[in-house]
C-alpha cells in the first residue's frame, strides 16, 4: 500500500529517483537507536517455546524458568497464576491461549511462547501465530510420550523447527530410574522418527514443580539451570534477514518514461545494491535482469534491506513484463513453484471461515505474499478413502496445492485460501512436488 502511495506521489510530481546522494533514513535511524532505551539488543534474540502433551508440565516449567533466571536477574519472575491468567484457564487448570514470556541467559535473550497443549495450539503453529526458531518439548516421565508429544514433534518439523530440547518432567513422582532410561530411549527414538537428531538432542530430567516451589535442588533448580544452558548450546541462531537471499515481492509496477520500469514493494529479507543481478519469478516467467536504482522516501539509496518499503528501477524491463505476485530475488535462491504439499488450517465458521465442508478438487485462490492465483486442492496420495474425505471447518489437514500459475515459495512459506472475499483457510508449505 504504502510503497505504492508512495510511487504515485513520486510520479505525479515527477521525483522519482532524483540525484540526492543519501537518504535520511539510515543516519535518522542510527541517531535514534543511540537513545534507545526500550530493548536492549547486545544480545541475539531467539524465538523458543514449551510444547508438549496436555498436563506434561509446560506452563509450570516456563514459570520455574523465568523463576530460577530471575534470581540470576536475566527474568521478571512469571508465576503459573500469570501465565494461565484466563478465568477458564484457571477453573480449568488449562492453557487455552499461548502466552509469551522473555528471559536472558549469559549469551542469549529468549522469547518464550508457553503453547496449550491441545488442538488450538496446532492453529497457532500453522498460521504462525506461534513462531519459533526453537522449542523444549516437555514430556512428563509419568507418561511417556502421548499423541500430542508426537502431534508436536511432526508440526514442530512441518514449521521448520530444526532443532529441540528435551525436558522429561516429574521426575519426582518416579522411584524406578530404569522407567526414566525408558522414556530417554523413546524419545530419541521418536526424535529420529520425525527427523529430527535423536542421538545428539540434549535430554534433561528434573521436577519442574520442584523448581517452581524451590524445593529439591538436584532435580530443581539445577535441572532449570541445566535445561538453559543446553538450549543456548543446542538450538541455532536463525539467520537474520539480512543474511538470507534477497527477496522482494513485487506490489506494483509503474513506468517512468526516458527511466523504465519500477516495482515497488517491501523487501522481505536480504540486501541488493545498485549495480545487483537480479531474477524475475514466478507467474510463468523468469527474467535476469539488474537493479540500476533504488528510492525510498523520494531519496536515491545505494541498498536495499530488508524492511524497507522502496521502488527499484529494474534495467531493459518493460512495463507488461512485470506485475504485482512476481517475486525479485537473488539469482537461483528460490524456485517457481507449480504443486506444493502443505498443512493447511480450515478456519470454522466462528473465525470467519466456511460453514460448510470441503472435498477433493476444492478450488478456491491462493494467497501468498503479494499474489494471488487459483489452487486445485486434493489429498496426498495413499489417503484412505480420498474422493469421498471430507474436510470439516476446524479440521488440520496435509493437502496438494496444484497451482493456477508458478509462484516462487519454498518450505516454510505461508499462505492463505480465499473464497467468496472470506479467508476459509491458512496453511504453510512442507513439501515442494513440481517446479518449473
Ligand atoms: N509432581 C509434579 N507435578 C508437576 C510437575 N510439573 C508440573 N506438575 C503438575 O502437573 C499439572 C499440569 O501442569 P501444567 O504446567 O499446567 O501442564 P501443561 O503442560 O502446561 O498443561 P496444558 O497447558 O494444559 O497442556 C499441574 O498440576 C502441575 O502442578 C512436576 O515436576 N512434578
Ligand atoms: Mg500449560
Amino acid at each position: 500500500m504504502f510503497a505504492s502511495k508512495f510511487a504515485v506521489a513520486s510520479l505525479s510530481r515527477g521525483a522519482l529517483f532524483p540525484t540526492c546522494r543519501r537518504s535520511w533514513l539510515p543516519s535518522a535511524l542510527i541517531s535514534r537507536r543511540g537513545y534507545a532505551e526500550v530493548y536492549n539488543r547486545a544480545k541475539p534474540h531467539m524465538n523458543i517455546g514449551t510444547i508438549g502433551h496436555v498436563d506434561h508440565g509446560k506452563t509450570t516449567l516456563t514459570a520455574a524458568i523465568t523463576k530460577i533466571l530471575s534470581e540470576q536477574g536475566g527474568a521478571k519472575f512469571t508465576d503459573y497464576a500469570q501465565i494461565d491468567r484466563a478465568p477458564e484457564e484457571k477453573a480449568r487448570g488449562i492453557t487455552i491461549n499461548s502466552s509469551h514470556v522473555e528471559y536472558e541467559t549469559e549469551t542469549r535473550h529468549y522469547g518464550h511462547i508457553d503453547c496449550p497443549g491441545h488442538a488450538d495450539y496446532i492453529k497457532n503453529m500453522i498460521t504462525g501465530a506461534a513462531q519459533m526458531d526453537g522449542a523444549i518439548i516437555v514430556v512428563s516421565a509419568t507418561d511417556g510420550q502421548m499423541p500430542q508429544t508426537r502431534e508436536h514433534l511432526l508440526l514442530a518439523r512441518q514449521v521448520g523447527i530444526k532443532r529441540l530440547v528435551v525436558f522429561i518432567n516429574k521426575v519426582d513422582m518416579i522411584s524406578d530410574p530404569e522407567m526414566l532410561e525408558l522414556v530417554d530411549m523413546e524419545m530419541r527414538d521418536l526424535l529420529t522418527q520425525y527427523n529430527f537428531d535423536g542421538e545428539n538432542t540434549p535430554i534433561v530430567m528434573g521436577s519442574a514443580l520442584a523448581a517452581l516451589e524451590g524445593r529439591d535442588d538436584a532435580t530443581g533448580a539445577s535441572k532449570i539451570k541445566e535445561l538453559v544452558a543446553a538450549c543456548d548450546a543446542w538450538l541455532e541462531l536463525p539467520p537474520r534477514d539480512l543474511e538470507k537471499p534477497f527477496c522482494l515481492p513485487v506490489e506494483d509496477v509503474f513506468s517512468i518514461s526516458g527511466r523504465g520500469t519500477v516495482a515497488t514493494g517491501r523487501v522481505e529479507r536480504g540486501v541488493a545494491s545498485k549495480g545487483t543481478e537480479v531474477e524475475i519469478i514466478g507467474l510463468g516467467d523468469k527474467i535476469k535482469t539488474t537493479l540500476t536504482g533504488i528510492e525510498m522516501f523520494h531519496k536515491e539509496l545505494d541498498r536495499a534491506e530488508a524492511g524497507d518499503n522502496l521502488g527499484v528501477l529494474l534495467r531493459g524491463l518493460k512495463r507488461e513484463q512485470l506485475s504485482r505476485g512476481h517475486l525479485i530475488i537473488a539469482p537461483g535462491s528460490m524456485k517457481a513453484v507449480k504443486k506444493f504439499q502443505a498443512q493447511v488450517y480450515v478456519l470454522t465458521k466462528d473465525e470467519g471461515g466456511r460453514y460448510t465442508p470441503f472435498m477433493a478438487n476444492y478450488r478456491p485462490q491462493l494467497f501468498m505474499r503479494t499474489a494471488d492465483v487459483t489452487v486445485g486442492l486434493t489429498f496426498p496420495p495413499g489417503t484412505e478413502n480420498a474422493e469421498e474425505k471430507m474436510v470439516m471447518p476446524g479440521d488440520n489437514v496435509e493437502l496438494i496445492c496444484d497451482l493456477g500459475f508458478d509462484l516462487g515459495c519454498e518450505v516454510g512459506t505461508r499462505f492463505t485460501l480465499r473464497e467468496g472475499g472470506k479467508t476459509i483457510g491458512t496453511g504453510i508449505v512442507t513439501k515442494i512436488l513440481e517446479t518449473v
